[in-house]
């Protein structure tokens, strides 16, 4: 009778390949790295005492594959699924199972480390599964996502009332021009919105209080709009709406919602009006000329009494192609 190879081994040692036998299990024994050794029927038949530590909590050999991992959800060991239903990540994972000579596997562990998996194929179906901790590489990789993320955000975010900034707004108005169809295809409007006299504000109460009415209006403007839609600072107190999906009429019934929203306003800051431009776009309309007929009916707007909306007149294809 050959001695067991560790605590977690259920096996004489003579069971298993020889490759293993002499080479793989006895320098592996008592690694860091988890290793197990699975047979042809897909029986886990040795396992290091790491590997055990992470999956078997000294559950007894052997196991097949599919109740290691059972046994570890049950107890609160091993990888971390995501779905949250066990049968539902076996069904997944079983059919990719073998499907290689040698594959690698990315897991999390529900205590939070991450491993690489290698998996390798012996001859006699023998699976042969190696273990190396990557939660180092891992989280450099997480604060790296996250960095670019926060730098993404920033460029992309107008620092005073964290709307969309004039460069990205303008970018979002040129991609969704760009998604729609030569002719047909879902309507798209821009609304732009001019706060009223926004001066007197600042002189009579300080630029502080100008800034906080900015914020107030973004805040509740966004709550007023549409989730599709997008608010962005055109300029000062000049901002951009994207509304798509909406033609003209819709359009103007959102921004409608803007104009009520003074009925809501935070009684410590100063009421204020708003006037807006609002034009739907043309088939082959370019981002310039949209804006352009926008700017002409907030421009209208305000030389018509400020506190109210200006939808430019439509342009007919012909005509958009020789503006
Ligand atoms: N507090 C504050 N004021 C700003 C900011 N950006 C622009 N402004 C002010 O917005 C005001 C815009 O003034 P005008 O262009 O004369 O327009 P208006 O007073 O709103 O008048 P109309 O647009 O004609 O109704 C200026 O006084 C700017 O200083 C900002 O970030 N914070």
């Amino acid at each position: 009778m050959h001695p067991t190879l560790d605590a977690t081994t259920a096996l004489p040692l003579s069971d298993l390949p020889p490759l293993v036998q002499q080479v793989i299990a006895p320098a592996l024994a008592g690694c860091a790295m988890p290793v197990a050794l699975y047979d042809a029927q897909d029986m886990l038949r040795y396992a290091n005492t790491a590997f055990d530590a992470i999956y078997l909590g000294g559950h007894p050999l052997p196991l097949s594959f599919a109740d290691v991992l059972r046994h570890s959800w049950r107890q609160g060991l091993g990888s971390f699924i995501d779905c949250g239903d066990i049968e539902d990540f076996l069904a997944d994972i079983l059919p990719r199972r073998r499907s290689a000579p040698l594959r690698q596997l990315t897991t999390d562990l529900r205590d939070g480390r991450w491993l690489q998996f290698t998996e390798m194929l012996l001859p006699g179906d023998w699976l042969l599964t190696i273990g190396s901790d990557i939660t180092a590489l891992k989280r450099q990789e997480l604060d790296i996502r996250q960095a670019h993320s926060c730098a993404l955000h920033e460029a992309r975010t107008d620092a005073l009332t964290g709307v969309a900034n004039r460069r990205h707004i303008l970018e979002a108005a040129e991609q969704a021009l760009a998604a729609r169809p030569a002719c047909g295809g879902p309507c798209l409007s821009i609304a732009l919105i001019d706060l009223d006299h926004f001066k007197r504000i600042n002189d009579r109460y300080g630029h502080p209080i100008g800034d906080a009415v900015l914020q107030h209006f973004c805040q509740q403007a966004q709550q007023h709009l549409r989730s599709v839609d997008t608010l962005g600072r055109y300029g000062g107190e000049e901002f951009l709406v994207l509304l798509p999906g909406a033609d003209a009429a819709a359009a103007q019934t959102i921004i409608a919602r803007l104009h009520r929203m003074r009925a809501n306003r935070d009684a410590a800051l100063p009421a204020i009006t708003l006037s807006a431009g609002i034009a739907q776009a043309s088939s082959g309309e370019t981002l310039g000329q949209l804006l352009q007929r926008a700017d002409q009916a907030l421009y209208t707007a305000k030389t018509a009494g400020r506190g109210t909306t200006v939808v430019a007149p439509s342009v007919p294809t012909e005509i958009v192609n020789t503006l």
